[in-house]
């Protein structure tokens, strides 16, 4: 009984594990993103061709973040990345109201695989700090986000190189995926 207790316990409160993909257009923040987080520093970036991925631990969660390359010749493999996925952070370049339209048609592409079905949805409305951006609530508009039923998601706004944001969203993500029991236990 006592150890029933215990195993419930650990497995509500206990140190979790989540696999997460980061996705979106190129040059929206991603790579920013992931090492502003792993080691709190803002890197000169490339284009990542191919991905990067680190592990970035957050109150009692460890998230292992995959920051997979955005141009348009990679996004056919973005899929290989949905496997085992408990969230999807979705980086949007809020100062690119050009590409808007073409990163909501790859975001609902990416929701309607059947692997990413029961995925949390935390997107980044990045680069507030420049002039003339979309606002948070326009970027979720242009997703389609507030159509849609039965899914968890919330937009966050984000400025990747001050690390403005980050940890609020990533907060929002802990709390929703153990909600729910995601991941696995750490061993
Ligand atoms: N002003 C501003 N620039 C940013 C912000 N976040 C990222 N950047 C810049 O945007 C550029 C692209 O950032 P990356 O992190 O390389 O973009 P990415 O999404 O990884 O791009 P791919 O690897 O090609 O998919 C870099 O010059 C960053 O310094 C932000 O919040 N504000
Ligand atoms: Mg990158």
């Amino acid at each position: 009984m006592g150890q029933a207790i215990t195993k419930l316990f650990d497995k509500i409160f206990g140190n979790r594990e989540m696999r997460v993909v980061m996705l979106g257009l190129d040059a929206a923040g991603k790579t920013t993103i992931l090492y502003k987080l792993h080691i709190g520093e803002v890197l000169t970036t490339v284009p990542t061709i191919g991905f990067n991925v680190e592990k970035v631990q957050y109150k009692n969660v460890v998230f292992t973040v995959w920051d997979v390359g955005g141009q348009e010749k990679l996004r056919p493999l973005w899929r290989h990345y949905f496997n085992n996925t408990d969230g999807l952070i979705f980086v949007v370049d809020s100062q690119d109201r050009d590409r808007i339209g073409k990163a909501a048609a790859e975001f609902q592409a990416i929701l309607q695989d059947p692997l990413m079905l029961h995925s949390a949805i935390l997107v980044f409305a990045n680069k507030q700090d420049m002039r003339g951006c979309l606002t948070p609530r326009e970027v979720c508009e242009a997703l389609g986000l507030p159509e849609m039923r039965n899914r968890k998601w919330h937009v966050q706004s984000s400025v990747a190189i001050k690390g403005e944001g980050l940890y609020e969203g990533l907060d929002w993500l802990a709390t929703t995926l153990k909600s729910s029991n995601a991941g696995r236990p750490v061993s």
